[in-house]
C-alpha cells in the first residue's frame, strides 16, 4: 500500500513522464536497454539525459573512465520509465584486464551508443583524432563483443569513416559480426542539412529530409539537395549550403574555439538515432534513416544512405536514387578518400 505522500510523488511523476513522452513522441515501451560509452562526455551527458526521457528506453547504462556515478545518480531524479546506472571500469586503471564496471554496463544491451574519445580543436581534422580514438574504440568493442555480442552499435566517436570499420573487424576477429547491427552515426550531418534548408526556404526543418550520404568528413559527406521536394536554390547558394553541410563540424569546433567540438546538436542527433532504431525493434515497419553501415551499393565498403531498419538492426540498405551532374561531382571527388579512410580502420585492426 502506498501512503498519500508516496501516493501523490507516483502520480505527479506519471503526469511528467507523460508530458516527456508527449514532447519526445511516444511508442510503446518494450523492456529496452540502451548503453551509452563515453557518458560522463559533452556530447555524454545530454544524451544521456534525452534518452532517459525516452519512452523507449527502460533501463539507461552509463559507463565513462570517471564521472558516471554523479551522471547517473543526478539523471536518476528526473521521473521517467527508465532506470539508470554509473560505471566505470572496476580497476581504476584502463583498460582493465576484465573490466566488471563494463561488463554491468553492457550486459543485457539492446542498443550500446559510443560518443567515447576525445574531440578535435581548431586546425584538426577528424582524421587527426585517429590515433587517440582507434584504441578506444577498438578496446570498447571488445567489450561489447564479449558482454553484449547481439546488441546493435551506434559508433559516434570520430573519425567515424574509420572508427566503424575498425569496429567492424574487432567483431569478426570474436566470431559476432553482424553489418545488420554496426552503425556510424551520421545523423547529425542530416539534421544540419535540414535546419539550414529549412531556413532557406523559411519552413519548419522538421518538415524536410535531406539524404546526406558518404561519410562524415568534410568532403566525404555528401548531401542530396537536388531530392528535396520544392527546394530549388541558385547555383551559388547550392554551393555555399553544401560546403557548410560538409563544413559544419569545422564552424562548431571553430566558435567554440579549443573547448571541444559539436555536443548539444550531436547529442539530440544521436538521440533522434537510438530511438528510431529501437522504434524499429519494437515493431515500427517505417523507420528509414541514413547510417554508415557496411554496403554493397558503391564500392566503398562502407557508406552512409538511407537504411531501412527493422526488430534487429538494418534492414536494407537503400540506395541514394538520381543524383545531379554537380552531386556526381562531389561523389568522384569523395570516394578516393572515404575508400583510404576504411582501409585505414581495417589496417590499424589487423597489425
Ligand atoms: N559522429 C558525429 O557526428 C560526431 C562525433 N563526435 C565525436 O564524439 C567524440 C566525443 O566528443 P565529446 O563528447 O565532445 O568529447 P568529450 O571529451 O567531452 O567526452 C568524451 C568522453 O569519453 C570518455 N572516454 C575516453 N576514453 C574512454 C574509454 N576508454 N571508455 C569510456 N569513456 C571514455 C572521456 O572520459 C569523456 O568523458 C569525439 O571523438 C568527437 O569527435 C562529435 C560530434 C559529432
Ligand atoms: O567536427 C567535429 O569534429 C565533430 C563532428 O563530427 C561534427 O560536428 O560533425
Amino acid at each position: 500500500m502506498f501512503s498519500t505522500a508516496s501516493r501523490r510523488i507516483v502520480s505527479a511523476a506519471s503526469s511528467q513522464t507523460i508530458q516527456a513522452n508527449r514532447f519526445f513522441g511516444s511508442t510503446t515501451a518494450m523492456g529496452r536497454k540502451v548503453a551509452v560509452l563515453g557518458a560522463a562526455g559533452g556530447i555524454g551527458q545530454p544524451l544521456s539525459l534525452l534518452l532517459k526521457l525516452s519512452p523507449n528506453v527502460t533501463e539507461l547504462a552509463c559507463y565513462d573512465i570517471v564521472g558516471t556515478p554523479g551522471v547517473a545518480a543526478d539523471l536518476s531524479h528526473i521521473p521517467s520509465i527508465a532506470s539508470v546506472t554509473g560505471n566505470v571500469p572496476s580497476s581504476g586503471t584502463w583498460p582493465p584486464s576484465h573490466d566488471t564496471g563494463l561488463e554491468a554496463a553492457l550486459t543485457g544491451a539492446d542498443i550500446v551508443v559510443i560518443p567515447a574519445g576525445v574531440p578535435r580543436k581548431p586546425g584538426m581534422t577528424r582524421d587527426d583524432l585517429f590515433n587517440t580514438n582507434a584504441g578506444i574504440v577498438k578496446a570498447l568493442v571488445e567489450g561489447c563483443a564479449k558482454f553484449c555480442p547481439g546488441a546493435i552499435l551506434a559508433i559516434i566517436s570520430n573519425p567515424v569513416n574509420s572508427t566503424v570499420p575498425i569496429a567492424a573487424e574487432i567483431l569478426k576477429k570474436h566470431g559476432v559480426y553482424d553489418p545488420k547491427k554496426l552503425c556510424g552515426v551520421t545523423t547529425l550531418d542530416v539534421i544540419r542539412a535540414n535546419t539550414f534548408v529549412g531556413a532557406s526556404m523559411g519552413c519548419d526543418p522538421n518538415e524536410i529530409n535531406v539524404p546526406v550520404i558518404g561519410g562524415h568528413a568534410g568532403t566525404t559527406i555528401l548531401p542530396l539537395y537536388s531530392q528535396v521536394p520544392g527546394f530549388s536554390p541558385s547555383d551559388e547558394e547550392l554551393e555555399a549550403i553544401t560546403v557548410r553541410t560538409q563544413f559544419g563540424g569545422d564552424e562548431v569546433v571553430q566558435a567554440k574555439a579549443g573547448a571541444g567540438s559539436a555536443t548539444l546538436s550531436m547529442a539530440y542527433a544521436g538521440y533522434v538515432f537510438t530511438d528510431k532504431v529501437l522504434q524499429a525493434m519494437n515493431g515500427a515497419d517505417d523507420i528509414v534513416q541514413c547510417a554508415y553501415v557496411e554496403s554493397s551499393i558503391t564500392d566503398a565498403a562502407f557508406f552512409s544512405s538511407p537504411c531501412k531498419f527493422g526488430p534487429d538492426g538494418v534492414e536494407e540498405v537503400l540506395g541514394y536514387g538520381d543524383i545531379t551532374p554537380y552531386e556526381q561531382a562531389w561523389f568522384d571527388k569523395m570516394m578516393p578518400d572515404l575508400k583510404g579512410q576504411i582501409q585505414k580502420g581495417v589496417d590499424y585492426a589487423n597489425p
